[in-house]
């Protein structure tokens, strides 16, 4: 099943799937079509079943999905099953409202530890998560089995820091910090960042209201 080579586009899409699904079957329905899925997802209906088209025939022209199927299929390939422990590198300001936040409407992502350079939070336990000094986290991320790490350091160090979080044995970072980050092959980096997440809203908008703006001349002609 891991196997399955997907686009990233596709991959970032099915968190989406399997939430609706579940609130579907939460709510007993059997059946769901790719234009009901399309539209509670914001996505396409296309790109829905170009989406499923890659893990092979999950349904049937005019008939819809099968809910039970999909969630469990979406289950399997989103590793649902297991609890993934991941670590937090930067307990300032937005490495504060991560711990806060703690992903509390997945059952399994946990920020299990967290690491610092900041003697006065080093050795507390924070939101139920211990803090830990930097010098520990080689260890720490080795006994825990930690593959993916947050990071939320000032941009001035978060090379530096990212070097040794992948030296620790971190093979996926998600980086908060505005710096593109380099990283030998067999690490992944996923960049967050709200200002660009933004600007493609306001972009969007911009851009619906022009359209709007343009069929009303058309209609006006
Ligand atoms: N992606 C986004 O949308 C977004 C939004 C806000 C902030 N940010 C970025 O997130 C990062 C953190 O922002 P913040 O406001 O929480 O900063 P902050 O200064 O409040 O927190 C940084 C924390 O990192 C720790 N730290 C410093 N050097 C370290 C090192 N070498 N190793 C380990 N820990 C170290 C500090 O002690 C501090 O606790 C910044 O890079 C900021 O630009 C990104």
């Amino acid at each position: 099943m891991s196997k399955i080579k997907i686009p990233k586009a596709t991959a970032k899409r099915l968190p989406l799937y399997y939430r609706y699904l579940l609130l579907l079957n939460d709510e007993g329905k059997d059946k769901v079509s790719s234009t009901e899925l399309a539209e509670a997802v914001q996505v396409d209906s296309a790109s829905i079943r170009r989406d499923f088209s890659y893990f092979g025939a999950l349904g049937k022209r005019g008939y819809g999905y099968d809910v039970k199927n999909l969630l469990s299929f979406f289950k399997k390939i989103l590793n649902q099953d297991t609890l993934t422990n991941v670590a937090l590198v930067g307990v300032g300001n937005l490495g504060h409202a991560l711990l806060n936040y703690n992903f509390k409407r997945s059952n399994n992502i946990r920020i299990s530890c967290a690491f610092d350079i900041n003697p006065e939070i080093t050795g507390k336990i924070m939101q139920g998560v211990p803090v830990y000094s930097m010098e520990e986290m080689k260890k720490q991320i080795a006994d825990q089995q930690i593959r993916i790490a947050i990071l939320t350091v000032p941009q001035s160090t978060a090379q530096k820091t990212a070097d040794e979080m992948i030296e620790a044995g971190i093979k996926g970072i998600m980086n908060f910090t505005p710096i593109r980050l380099s990283a030998p092959s067999g690490v992944r980096i996923q960049n967050v960042d709200l200002a660009t997440e933004l600007q493609t809203l306001i972009y969007f908008l911009d851009s619906d209201q022009l359209a709007e703006k343009q069929a009303e001349n058309e209609q006006n002609k």
